[in-house]
């Protein structure tokens, strides 16, 4: 308890908006900080990686619940099993608070939210699982591959089996663990103003810890701080949050100064901001999103970047813009995705993901793809790209578009570093797999209207 608010409660409260209401992880989790914002350092860092850590290992969890429970996890009211696995969350990973602590403290939490007739059931789940947790049995990787990956990942059995058949073992089990690796956060530091140095030292002059990312020199990692929004260097303006394989979509497309590039789903305005400062001011990149919220968004980082060669509209990318025709130099299609290559950051996208979405995001993903073809110049370059590592998203649309528009791949090697080169790249495109590449999965493509 923390200046009347119960930081298990918040934790509830959280996980159900995220279980129950379908809200994005990142966006409950920073709604209830920011209502309570005067919690300690120590209680917000708690309530972060209680809320985080349920999620990440929900099924690893759910095991060892179901293991130790007459009823399962999936018959369970709402409000007890979050109860039931966040404390399991606590008792497997964390060893802040002492096990009786907190069996005390989900009966506690369960009785003040109605279910007194429960106290004695989840005190006695709750009692088992911290006595023989350390002895329960797990699915034997030798008898059943998919299920023991599956619940030593927390990663639901489909998925599981569908990066087997594609990577191959060896390359899953990597990317499942990088999922689970606890990062620090990635961005770039804007060279068109500052000198990546100046902003180095402005955040260490803070306390943040500096450290270099993989592949390019202005992609730094920094940790120790508090919050971002009380930095001097992101106030001002000279870090952007991005992954270093976003950063790759605008070394790829290589804007020129006077280009007149459209991003076409740009929000929140990551990849938009980056080529106008490739673009050091000149020329107009058109950062457009399907919704006022989404733009509003972009405009937020433009005005905080002071960028002037970049402009927001709420631009509908599947329906033709007459105007675009043949107009752009370059036209970026970052299009929305089935997002497994963010997992990492996002542990919901991989509880919410079915074949049926998959085939409508295909379908949306063509549709965009359709209209972005019409608005690049003759001879000018459109780069696909997507945050997922799905074929059916990535390859099978490359080859898709490429069988259905007149552009043709075009090598991208002279844009990245020697170490992502690769056979693939030579032809004009690049999968970044999250465990092998360093970085979020990733996919770009950059093709030249012929
Ligand atoms: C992968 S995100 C874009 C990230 C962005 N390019 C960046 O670097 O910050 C995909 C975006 O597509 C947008 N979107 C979805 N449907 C759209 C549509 N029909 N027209 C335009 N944008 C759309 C979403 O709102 C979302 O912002």
């Amino acid at each position: 308890m923390t200046n009347g608010i119960n930081t298990r409660e918040m934790i509830l409260e959280i996980l159900l908006q995220i279980d129950e209401e379908g809200e994005h992880s990142h966006i409950a989790i920073r709604n209830a900080l920011s209502k309570y914002q005067f919690l300690p350092k120590q209680e917000r860092a708690f309530v972060t990686r209680v809320c985080e850590g349920t999620l990440e290992y929900r099924i690893y969890i759910d095991y060892i619940i179901n293991s130790f429970s007459k009823i399962t996890v999936d018959k369970m009211k709402p409000p007890i099993r979050e109860i039931l696995r966040s404390a399991v969350y606590q008792l497997k990973f964390m060893d802040r608070v002492p096990d009786s602590a907190v069996c005390n403290e989900a009966v506690k939490l369960a009785q003040k939210k109605g279910f007194y007739n429960l106290k004695p059931f989840v005190n006695g789940v709750l009692r088992t699982v911290a006595r023989q947790m350390d002895e329960l049995e797990y699915p034997s990787r030798e008898k059943n591959l998919v299920k023991y990956l599956s619940v030593k990942y927390s990663m639901p059995e489909p998925l599981v089996l569908r990066w087997l058949n594609v990577y191959g073992e060896e390359t899953t089990e990597k990317m499942l663990a990088d999922f689970l690796e606890e990062k620090s956060l990635t961005v770039r530091c804007r060279t068109y103003l500052n000198s990546v140095e100046e902003t180095c030292e402005s955040l260490r002059a803070q306390g943040v810890t500096v450290e270099d990312a993989p592949y390019l020199p202005y992609a730094k990692k920094i940790s120790d701080f508090n919050h971002i929004l009380a930095l001097d260097a992101f106030i001002q303006g000279k870090i952007m949050v991005q992954d270093v394989s976003s950063m790759l979509v605008a070394e790829i497309a290589n804007p020129s100064k006077g280009d007149y590039v459209i991003d076409l789903c740009a929000a929140p305005g990551g990849k938009s901001l980056h080529m106008g400062d490739k673009m050091e001011g000149f020329g107009t990149v058109d950062a457009r999103d399907v919704s006022q919220y989404k733009v509003d968004l972009i405009e937020e980082n433009i005005h905080r970047a002071g960028a002037i060669n970049v402009q927001a509209k709420v631009k509908d990318a599947t329906v033709f813009d007459v105007d675009s025709e043949c107009q752009a130099d370059i036209v970026l299609a970052d299009v929305p995705c089935s997002g497994y290559g963010v997992i990492g950051k996002k542990p919901e996208i991989k509880y919410r993901s079915t074949a049926q979405k998959q085939e409508e995001l295909v379908i949306l993903q063509r549709n965009i793809l359709d209209k972005a073809a019409e608005y690049v110049k003759p001879r000018g370059v459109l780069i696909f790209s997507t945050c997922t590592i799905a074929k059916e998203e990535n390859e099978e649309n490359m080859m898709w578009f490429m069988n259905n528009h007149p552009f043709k791949l075009e090598s991208i090697d002279e844009y990245i570093p020697d170490e992502l080169k690769s056979e693939t790249t030579a032809l004009g495109y690049l999968q970044l797999l999250p465990g092998v590449h360093g970085t979020d999965g990733f996919f770009i493509a950059r093709f030249r209207r012929k």
